[in-house]
């Protein structure tokens, strides 16, 4: 038997960090939704007690270290299934983009193993499993639009934003979550983004005033080391983007977009500084 599932990527409309906390982690604020840009996974049964991953991609690694052969690692143990699964992961993502790449397929690994091994398993619990593979897992298990705050894993959900094209550039540089959260001090965060504006423009479907209060206090600590960054959000809104904001820690931007006709030329543009940039809309 086979399953398959897409694994979507995520952006954040809005990241606040409030304090950073006793076990390490940073207490957040954060409205995350889904855009139309998914990595397809493929989980099919093995005759032989094992996990195996392939990937067209050969960037990413194959082993223990990756999300899905942990997330189909857990879900073996914690339900003692004596069975194999062959997990492809036919990655179009952006890797190390602050899109949720890693954690959306340990996501669908979960959802997909769930259905393959016939577990009942329910959403609640599908999320609770994901916590201990990531902060965001929770949050891609149910995908949709939230508030998320505790690490990630504390979710709200909320409406739907308005409908809009999303242009998304990864320049090609590396960022690390772990570092751009070890370089927050969040006594010198100079502008909180205003998460329940944010949520307000969703609820009323205020296109404007959604792109006018996009806010993500780890913009600062990456443009710092990545003047790039800076850059190209800047390039974005030069090209005629509604709104503007890194995603996550980075270092992709992306722009909101509410004219089809001003899709292409910001595209375009995009393309003449990084080779990674997408047009998709909002997975409302
Ligand atoms: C910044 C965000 C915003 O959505 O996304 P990405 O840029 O990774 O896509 C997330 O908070 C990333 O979540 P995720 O990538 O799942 O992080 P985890 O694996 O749980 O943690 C990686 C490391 O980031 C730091 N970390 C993560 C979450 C958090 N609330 N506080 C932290 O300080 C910790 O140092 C942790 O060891
Ligand atoms: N299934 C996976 N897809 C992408 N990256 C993965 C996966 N499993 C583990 N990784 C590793 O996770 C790290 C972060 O990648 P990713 O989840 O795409 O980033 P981000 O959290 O910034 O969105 C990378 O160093 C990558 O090697």
């Amino acid at each position: 038997m086979k399953v398959f599932e897409k694994a979507s990527a995520k952006i954040n409309l809005s990241l606040d960090v409030l304090r950073k906390r006793e076990d390490g982690y940073h207490e957040v604020e954060m409205v995350m939704t889904m855009v139309d840009l998914a990595d397809r996974i493929e989980m099919q049964e093995l005759p032989r007690d094992t996990i195996i991953i392939s990937s067209q991609a050969g960037y990413i690694p194959l082993d223990e270290k990756n999300l899905a052969f942990q997330a189909a690692r857990l879900i073996k143990d914690r339900y003692d299934v004596k069975r194999g699964v062959y997990i492809h992961l036919d990655k179009r993502i952006p890797v190390a983009a602050g899109l949720a790449g890693g954690s959306t397929d340990a996501a669908a690994t979960l959802r997909g193993l769930n259905k393959l091994w016939q577990l009942g398993i329910s959403n609640d619990e599908l999320k609770l499993l994901g916590q201990e593979l990531g902060s965001d897992v929770p949050f891609c298990v149910t995908g949709g639009t939230a508030i998320a705050r505790g690490r990630g894993e504390k979710l709200e959900m909320i409406d739907s934003p308005p409908q809009c094209w999303v242009v998304l550039a990864k320049p090609p540089i590396n960022v690390s979550t772990s570092e751009i959260y070890g370089k927050v001090s969040v006594k010198e965060i100079e502008k909180h983004p205003n998460t329940s504006q944010v949520v307000q423009a969703i609820r009323e479907k205020n296109f404007d005033h959604l792109c006018s209060h996009l806010g993500n206090v780890l913009e600062d600590v990456t443009m710092r080391l990545h003047p790039e960054v800076k850059q190209l959000k800047e390039v974005m809104v030069k090209l005629g983007a509604d709104g503007a904001l890194m995603s996550g820690s980075g270092p992709t931007v992306f722009g909101l977009v509410s004219k089809e006709s001003k899709v292409a030329r910001i595209y375009n543009g995009l393309r003449g500084f990084c080779k990674e940039v997408y047009a998709v809309r909002l997975l409302t």
